[in-house]
């Protein structure tokens, strides 16, 4: 039994580690309705098994379990214990991240439950083999009932020491002597709950079933509250009187520049009704309260409206992925809130959580499944009407190019395919706002078009999307505005063109020679013609500079470079305006970006 109830844990902790559980609320999946229906399908299943072990056991003729009406005399401990079992199994396997190790560590918690709690339970029973006060023996006692296989096993072992003792007094009525065959213990119901009968722990079986769904419903309901209070009540409190000096520095929310301050400024003066944005980040603090604590987003404010493409680009451990898991009620707020709607993720985490959609940086896939099955399921949850769902599903496979692929098992799935479909999960549900964490991450070049035609699609339907990237292409060719993270802090803000405008104040020059020779004259021609000029790259007859726009217009600049082209026999040469790439590397390496200053353009 140990064997077969300890792996209901494998798929509550895949799906609670692979985030599939997280996406499915997001969704709208509500917190009863996930637990009752794997209940219900686990109840099934468990069902089914010990109709087998029944199978066995008449197999074996251990007749005093299936003769005459015991066969459901056995099933009905079996399932009460299946009842009790289930769900003791789902909450223990909270504690667990990983679903092998959770299943060998509840299966050894299991079986020595029932086999060394029934030992210790039988010793004190017996009061002669132990010198414990009684109040000890009944606290020790009563908290092995909390534990399904012992309270199996004391049942089994009551059982059959009860009808060994009613066939032993039958067939031997002389046996009087060593056993008690008195009429009035003979004919004493086994469902008594006097000692030595099985009455209190069926009683204690189907209470404990309820206790832990209680618990659980408890812990997924509440434990988001708990933490957000912990968080910001009790943790950030510590660490603000603590480190007076780092929350001076980093977390006062001195922006480094103006349009980040503009922005701040405007979201906490204005009324929220009047921002009437679809995302509203107010001064969002995260801190992970390790040794030492990290600071993973220090005090961002932002606001996002209806039908824009929000980008958040950064350096690798930028914060980006924790501002997403904040944004998507995954973790929480360390200080500050976020509004979604209008609605408060500290305190309506059930709102939000309706009107979000959400593909997180690694896919949150039930790979058991096929696309169209997963596909339909979500259609289900977002409540599209069942005549209309093929039609749907059609349209957000056919939209990504999956539809080859419909039919394959997900975990057959390559790994950009995989993210096309997270990504087509997350943009078909009829959410307000979509949060796509890399998702184009594995694509091949089409894969991507038609993820940028999907996004820009779903924009244009009145949906904010919120994005990360590390392509810069894409963000360029999809977001209305973005801002660039570095340690937690936002650097900029604005459109890709403003981001250009304001901080590209430089040309960037490729000049290509057919020989060398002239190759040192040029160099000199350059640095007195444009001052401030610098030489990036040099390789085989290629040079790569940075000259400074200010005071320098296109039309001079291509003047001086076609007179030059003759002077000094080039083959070919570029002029282009900077790329978002360049903003974002002055930006998100600041230690790079301080060491190239003393050596760039002004
Ligand atoms: N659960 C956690 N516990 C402790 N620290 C964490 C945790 N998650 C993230 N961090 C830390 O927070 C910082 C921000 O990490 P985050 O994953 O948000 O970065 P990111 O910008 O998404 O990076 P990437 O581009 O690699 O996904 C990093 O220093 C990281 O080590």
């Amino acid at each position: 039994m140990a064997l077969l109830i300890s792996g209901y844990c494998l798929l509550t902790v895949t799906e609670r580690t692979t985030k599939t559980k997280h996406i499915q609320f997001v969704s709208g999946v509500s917190v009863i309705v996930y637990w009752l229906s794997a209940l219900l399908w686990d109840f099934i299943v468990f069902f089914a098994s010990c109709f087998l072990i029944m199978g066995v056991i008449k197999y074996h003729k251990f007749d005093i379990y299936v003769m005459d009406y015991h066969i459901l005399e056995t099933m009905l401990i079996f399932m009460l214990y299946g009842w009790s079992a289930i769900p003791f199994v789902y909450l223990i396997s909270f504690v667990f991240s990983g679903s092998t190790s959770a299943y060998i560590k509840l299966l050894l918690l299991n079986y020595f439950s029932g086999t060394l709690g029934f030992l210790i339970g039988n010793i004190l029973e017996n009061k002669q083999l132990t010198s414990m006060s009684n109040t000890t023996r009944t606290i020790l006692g009563n908290s092995l009932l909390f534990f399904p296989n012992y309270n199996l096993a004391k049942c089994i072992g009551e059982y059959t020491s009860i009808y060994e003792m009613k066939i032993l007094c039958t067939i031997y009525k002389n046996l009087s002597v060593y056993l008690n065959c008195s009429k009035e213990n003979t004919e004493k119901s086994i469902y008594s709950l006097e000692e030595f009968m099985i009455g209190k722990y069926l009683i204690v079986m189907s209470t404990t079933g309820f206790i832990f769904l209680l618990l659980i419903f408890l812990w997924e309901t509440t434990s988001w509250r708990l933490r957000t209070f912990l968080n910001q009540h009790i943790f950030f409190r510590i660490y603000k009187r603590y480190r007076k000096d780092i929350v001076a520095k980093e977390l006062s929310g001195q922006s480094e520049d103006e349009d980040v301050q503009n922005e701040r400024k405007r979201i906490l003066e204005q009324p929220q009704e009047l921002l009437n944005s679809t995302v509203l980040i107010k001064e969002l603090i995260k801190i992970y309260f390790k040794s030492p604590a990290i600071l993973a987003v220090k005090n961002i404010s932002l606001a996002i409206q209806k039908g824009e493409c929000f980008g958040l680009l950064g350096y690798n451990g930028a914060g980006k992925t924790t501002t997403f898991q904040i944004l998507t009620g995954e973790e929480s707020p360390t200080s500050g809130d976020v509004f979604i709607d209008g609605f408060s993720i500290t305190k309506d985490i059930l709102q939000v959580r309706s009107r979000i959609g959400y593909c997180p940086q690694f896919d949150a896939l039930l790979e058991y499944m096929t696309a169209q099955e997963i596909m339909v399921m979500y259609a289900r949850i977002w409540g599209v009407s069942e005549p209309q769902i093929g039609l749907y599903v059609n349209k957000w496979l056919n939209s990504l190019d999956l539809e080859s692929h419909a039919d394959k098992l997900i975990r057959t799935y390559s790994g950009g395919n995989k993210r096309r479909l997270s990504t087509a999960i997350a943009l078909m549900g009829r959410s307000s706002v979509i949060f796509l964490d890399e998702p184009s991450t594995g694509m091949d070049p089409v894969a991507r078009r038609l993820l940028w035609d999907a996004v820009t699609k779903t924009c244009e339907s009145g949906k904010a999307i919120v994005i990360t990237s590390h392509s810069m292409e894409e963000c360029d060719a999809l977001c209305t505005s973005l801002a660039i993270m570095v340690q937690g802090k936002f650097m900029c803000l604005g459109s890709p063109q403003h981001l250009k405008n304001k901080f590209g104040n430089i040309y960037i020059l490729k000049v290509k020679f057919k020989t060398e020779a002239k190759l040192e004259d040029f160099k000199c021609y350059v640095t007195t013609t444009f001052p401030g000029s610098v030489l990036k790259h040099e390789n085989q007859g290629i040079l790569n500079y940075y000259i400074p726009s200010k005071d320098n217009r296109w039309g001079k600049v291509f003047g001086i470079l076609e007179q030059a082209k003759e002077q000094f026999d080039l083959e070919d040469y570029s002029i282009s305006q900077i790329t978002l790439e360049q903003v974002f590397l002055t930006f998100a390496n600041p230690e790079k970006a301080s060491s190239d200053e003393e050596n760039e353009v002004p």
